[in-house]
């Protein structure tokens, strides 16, 4: 993410509904006035500005509405609490292009294009908010359509987990068989992504609604709990080569809209190329760490020495107690537990237990 839409983020955390900002900027629109607000006061900005008159009192709704009630622009600290100076004249570089008409938004754009300095402009005849941070604009979306969108975003991720859950427990099966296929892996991480990209999207709306979206936040993390954990355990059961996590994780998150429908790319992604479709249907030994977690009290320091002692779960599963308190860290007890846990994994996932 660029350092402008890093900082676009944080603004708009800033103006969530709940600070005294959004307050601020709400009373101004209720009184059908506009308002342009430098969200910064440094030595760059002060040498934009023009007459007006030096302050240094707290930021609270009130005043922020009282001085934007006068003509020109309000400048506030850049850490957002105080307000510094009100009534001034901005007079950015004329020669920054902007695609804006009204002085006002001009005068906020070329600000922000020159300084990286946030800058808001509130329009009294559109009554709408825009927002500029460096070469970036957004217009602030009222709460009540931003909830509506995290819903319906909340609802698809909610379906998504529910079909994640079916192809996690198919893979798991499968697994215990040595049956998985490249086929059920790369869906499985489909999911896993598609599924992260949704949580990403509900969390910046998150960060826009502020205390308006507290009960969604929650729904959230009951849906995604443990949701990062899961995928890079079944990344780190997979990637080829093991040391190709993060590169990995760089390339699904990096796939685009068309490649992450895409099993081959996915593939791709976790370093193993296919020529053709048939290809994701070779059967992949599964290193087995996510079926160690799954072993009471295992610290992730055992499993990942039990990971690089042992390449995949068949190997694990057959290994003897004796072999596996070779392992620093693995005594008589835990090795019987291991072993035990996973004889119990592959029992629950015979035809027998699971009926296919
Ligand atoms: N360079 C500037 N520095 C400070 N304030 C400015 C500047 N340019 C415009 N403004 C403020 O914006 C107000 C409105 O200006 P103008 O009508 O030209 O802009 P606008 O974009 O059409 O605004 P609106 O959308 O609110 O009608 C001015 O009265 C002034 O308070």
């Amino acid at each position: 993410m660029s350092l402008d839409a890093q900082n676009m983020r944080k603004v708009l955390q800033a103006l969530a509904p709940g600070t005294r900002l959004r307050e601020g900027l709400e009373r101004i629109q209720r009184g059908h006035t506009g308002a342009l607000i430098v969200l910064g006061y440094d030595d760059e900005i002060e040498q934009l500005c023009s007459g007006g008159f030096e302050l240094d009192v707290e930021l609270s709704p009130a005043r922020l509405r009282e001085l934007a009630k006068m003509d020109g622009a309000v400048i506030i600290s850049s850490d957002h609490r105080r307000i510094r100076r009100a009534n001034v004249q901005l007079i950015p570089d004329s020669s920054i292009p902007t695609t804006e008409s009204g002085m006002r938004h001009r005068t906020a754009e070329r600000t922000s294009r020159g300084t990286g300095i946030p800058v808001i402009s509130l329009s009294a005849s559109m009554r709408v908010i825009t927002v500029y941070v460096g070469g970036l604009r957004k217009t602030l979306v009222e709460p009540e359509v931003l909830l509506s969108r995290a819903n319906l975003a909340l609802d698809t991720l909610e379906r998504y987990s529910q079909r994640l859950d079916e192809d996690l427990g198919t893979l798991t099966v499968l697994e215990h068989r040595d049956a998985a296929t490249l086929r059920e892996v790369t869906t499985v991480l489909q999911r896993m992504e598609m599924i992260r990209r949704i949580h990403s999207e509900i969390s910046s709306y998150l960060e826009e609604l502020g205390t308006e979206g507290r009960l969604l936040a929650l729904q959230l993390d009951d849906l995604v709990s443990g949701a990062a954990q899961e995928r890079n355990l079944v990344l780190c059961d997979y990637v080829h080569p093991r040391s190709a996590l993060h590169r990995a994780q760089d390339e699904l998150a990096n796939l685009d809209g068309e490649a992450l429908v895409r099993l081959d790319a996915i593939a791709q992604a976790i370093g193993h190329p296919t020529v053709d479709a048939s290809d994701l249907d070779q059967v992949l030994k599964t290193r087995g760490l996510r079926a160690l977690t799954m072993v009471p009290r295992l610290q992730w320091a055992i499993i990942e020495k039990l990971g690089e002692r042992w390449q995949t779960l068949t190997q694990l599963r057959e290994a003897s107690s004796d072999e596996l308190q070779e392992i620093e860290g693995v005594g008589p007890y835990r090795a019987q537990l291991i072993h035990d846990s996973l004889v119990r994994q592959a029992e629950a996932s015979s035809p027998e237990s699971v009926g296919w």
